[in-house]
């Protein structure tokens, strides 16, 4: 289980100041979910968590240490691009095992990866190509190659932006269950999300942020009991006191920013 600290990281794309002084430490086995308006930075900060992108200035640690770059300590699902289109579902998870655990046999590797699909509800699917699986598919398969490669971080931006309403409420709870399943080996979270309510649903932690630049204007503990029953979480007067000031500090911010005469979404993108 692994802590994640940032501190005071900046990032800028050339003369563009995107991220300024975050510092947030998500302890280990947290669910940090990550909710701001388009444009504040939410992904440029998860890249950053997964060595992709550089601060500018400030630092990150992965227990403990420096990111160098992209590492197998973190899994990472995307809303699209998480699995290599050219090979099967089964031969995605094998390659991330191989590379995971290397010196293994091809047969074991294969057991492994069908294991994992089965798990998420795939197990017809080993022999298909990204491309024959629909979007929900293809994120069960990446959050399988995610949790099969048992990397201690889990990176997740906007993994269930892209499906309907009902894909992605079984997903959230196949997510939460794999992540709930050993509490001595939680893996440490971030997950970007738009949705207040999902934020609400998965997090133990909710990081909102604001644009132009994007800074930290609050962090929310989540105290609401696990498992979570989404009927049960609706009429729970914790999470919707919770939502409601999550709503009037994410409108504060955006009605500062169009009061300063600037656009901040861009049509029909994000809060
Ligand atoms: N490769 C890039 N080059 C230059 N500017 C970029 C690049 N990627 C992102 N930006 C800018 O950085 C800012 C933050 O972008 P980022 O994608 O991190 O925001 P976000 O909060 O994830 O947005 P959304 O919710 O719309 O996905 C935006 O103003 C964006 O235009």
């Amino acid at each position: 289980m692994y802590e994640v600290t940032l501190s005071n990281v900046n990032y800028s794309y050339g003369d563009q100041r995107v991220l300024q002084d975050i510092t947030f430490t998500a302890e280990p086995g947290d669910f940090v979910c990550l909710l701001g308006p388009s444009g504040c930075g939410k992904s440029t900060l998860l890249r950053l968590l997964a060595g992709l992108s550089f601060p500018s200035s400030g630092g990150i640690t992965l227990d403990g240490k420096q990111i160098s770059g992209p590492g197998l300590d973190r899994g990472v699902v995307f809303q699209d691009y998480s699995l290599f289109p050219w090979m099967t579902a089964g031969q995605n998870i094998v390659l991330a095992l191989e590379q995971a655990f290397p010196g293994k046999k091809k047969d074991e590797y294969r057991e492994t990866a069908a294991g994992y699909l089965e798990m998420v509800g795939l197990a017809d699917a080993y022999d298909k190509l990204p491309g024959l699986l629909s979007g929900g598919m293809r994120q069960r398969a990446a959050i399988a190659r995610a949790f099969a490669i048992n990397a201690p971080v889990l990176l997740m931006d906007e993994p269930f932006g892209a499906l309907d309403a009902i894909t992605r409420a079984r997903l959230q709870d196949l997510l939460l269950q794999l992540w709930q399943q050993r509490q001595d080996e939680r893996k440490t979270v971030f997950f970007v999300t738009h949705d207040v309510e999902e934020a609400i649903l998965l997090a133990n932690r909710i990081v909102v942020l604001g644009v132009n630049p994007g800074t930290i204007k609050g962090v929310f503990e989540v105290d609401l009991p696990r498992p979570r029953i989404r009927q049960e979480l609706y009429h729970n007067q914790t999470f919707q006191t919770l939502r409601d000031r999550l709503v009037t500090v994410l409108y504060e911010n955006i009605l500062s920013e169009l009061d300063a005469g600037q656009i901040v979404a861009s049509q029909g993108d994000g809060i």
